[in-house]
């Protein structure tokens, strides 16, 4: 914006021709009015001073040569000292073309080798593509030529969904708002199909017509974000099962416990444990057990609704977080499971397939606690009266068998 000021004092000053023009009318002036006065002062000087006629012929003669020895001597100098500012200015012209050459160099080399795409383009609903490097071909799978001016397709196109579309537009608009450069990270899907993920940083500015353009690079991040997939599976599931692990079902529990206090809805928790696990890895050994632990995780997560979220809270005890759903949907939800994980034979990784029973503790937000704590000692304490009344059933929270209150408290 600064630049646009001294621009228009620029163009003022190279569209103003009467400069020039002014000048040289005045340096004719003062050359015509001095040679007048020359002439008709120096003329009468001469034949005050010398009344003899030769002799004022000479001298008329030799005034003349003065006059134009003296008026050489000034062209001489003015156009000495205005070819010497010519040759000035045109050194200082190459110089500058061949800076500006330099940069322009250096400015592709460093566009082509950029690890994504360098661009500029409108804030319209194509994103219309005015100008983007060659790197446009290794990010995108399109040639510049294809993608610029909406050619063959637009970059809008490319955004794989109109969920991160909009987000992308709300992003972008909210930076140009407030003049301020904008950070933004979206998947993308190339020529050949391929969904990639970028990130985009740039910023609005102006042209010179007053729109605004935006300019900025793009960088391929898949390789990141597979990471951050890969760090965050390892963070929220257990490496046996592939269920979630104990954290992230603990903050499952409280993220759906929040949503049923604030929808005004009720909420279960089954708390399923293993019978007699001991004596598979007793019998089989731990990788057999490994084996069951793996078959039976399956079944559990085959057994519900895609809200619904099964965790391994440790050992062989696992739980299941079931949004919206009251007392008696939960106790057929739990006998059904637990039917299903009765029903069928788990593969062992070197020996038979056998047969595993589960028995599990109900409890019902807000029927049988408040809160994750106490939701989670109720259905635990569920759990450990349907063991003592013979495993393999279900019991639902009320129905407290007080032998494992201890136990339950001592694992907080
Ligand atoms: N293979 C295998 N075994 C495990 C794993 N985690 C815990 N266990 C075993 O699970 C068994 C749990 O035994 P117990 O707590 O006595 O329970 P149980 O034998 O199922 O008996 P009840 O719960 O009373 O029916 C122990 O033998 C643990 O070693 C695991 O990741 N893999």
């Amino acid at each position: 914006m600064a630049s646009t000021g001294v621009d228009k004092q620029r163009n003022r000053r190279l569209s103003d021709h009467r400069g020039p023009a002014r000048r040289a009318l005045w340096a004719a002036a003062i050359y015509i009015a001095v040679g007048l006065v020359w002439i008709v002062f120096s003329d009468r000087l001469v034949e005050a001073w010398f009344s003899d006629a030769d002799t004022l012929s000479l001298v008329q003669t030799w005034k003349g040569f003065l006059f134009v020895m003296v008026t050489g001597a000034v062209l001489f100098a003015a156009t000495l000292r205005q070819f010497h500012k010519d040759r000035k200015l045109l050194a200082l012209q190459y110089d500058q073309r061949q800076a500006l050459r330099r940069r322009e160099r250096q400015l592709s080399v460093l566009m082509d080798n950029l690890p994504g795409m360098a661009y500029r383009c409108r804030f319209d609903e194509h994103w219309t593509m005015l100008f983007v490097s060659q790197g446009c071909e290794r990010l995108t799978g399109y040639l510049p030529g294809e993608l610029v001016r909406n050619h063959k397709v637009t970059f809008a196109e490319l955004i794989a969904d109109p969920q991160s579309s909009e987000k992308v537009v709300e992003e972008v608009r909210k930076a140009v708002e407030n003049r301020e450069p904008f950070s933004i990270e979206y998947p993308l899907i190339r020529k050949d199909g391929r969904q990639i993920w970028v990130w985009e940083r740039g910023r609005g500015v102006e042209d010179d017509d007053g729109e605004i353009l935006l300019e900025g690079i793009i960088l391929d991040i898949s390789d990141r974000k597979a990471l951050e997939d890969e760090l965050e599976e390892l963070a929220t599931r257990d490496p046996l099962t592939g269920l979630y692990n104990r954290r992230e079902s603990s903050r499952l529990l409280e993220e759906e416990l929040e949503r049923a206090r604030r929808y005004n809805r009720p909420m279960a928790l089954l708390w399923v444990d293993f019978d007699h696990f001991k004596e598979i890895n007793d019998t089989y050994g731990h990788a057999a057990g490994d084996s069951v632990l793996r078959s039976v995780s399956k079944l559990l997560d085959d057994s519900v609704r895609s809200v619904d979220s099964v965790g391994r809270f440790g050992g062989e005890e696992f739980v299941i977080i079931l949004p919206e759903m009251g007392v008696h949907e939960a106790h057929e939800t739990a006998e059904r499971i637990r039917h299903r994980v009765s029903g069928q034979l788990h593969p062992l990784n070197n020996g038979p397939a056998v047969p595993m029973t589960i028995s599990v503790g109900v409890a019902v937000y807000p029927d049988h606690g408040s809160d994750a704590a106490t939701l989670c000692a109720a259905a635990d304490r569920a759990m450990y009266a349907a063991k003592s009344r013979g495993r393999n059933c279900v019991v639902m929270a009320p129905e407290v068998d007080g032998d494992h209150n201890d136990r339950k408290d001592a694992r907080g």
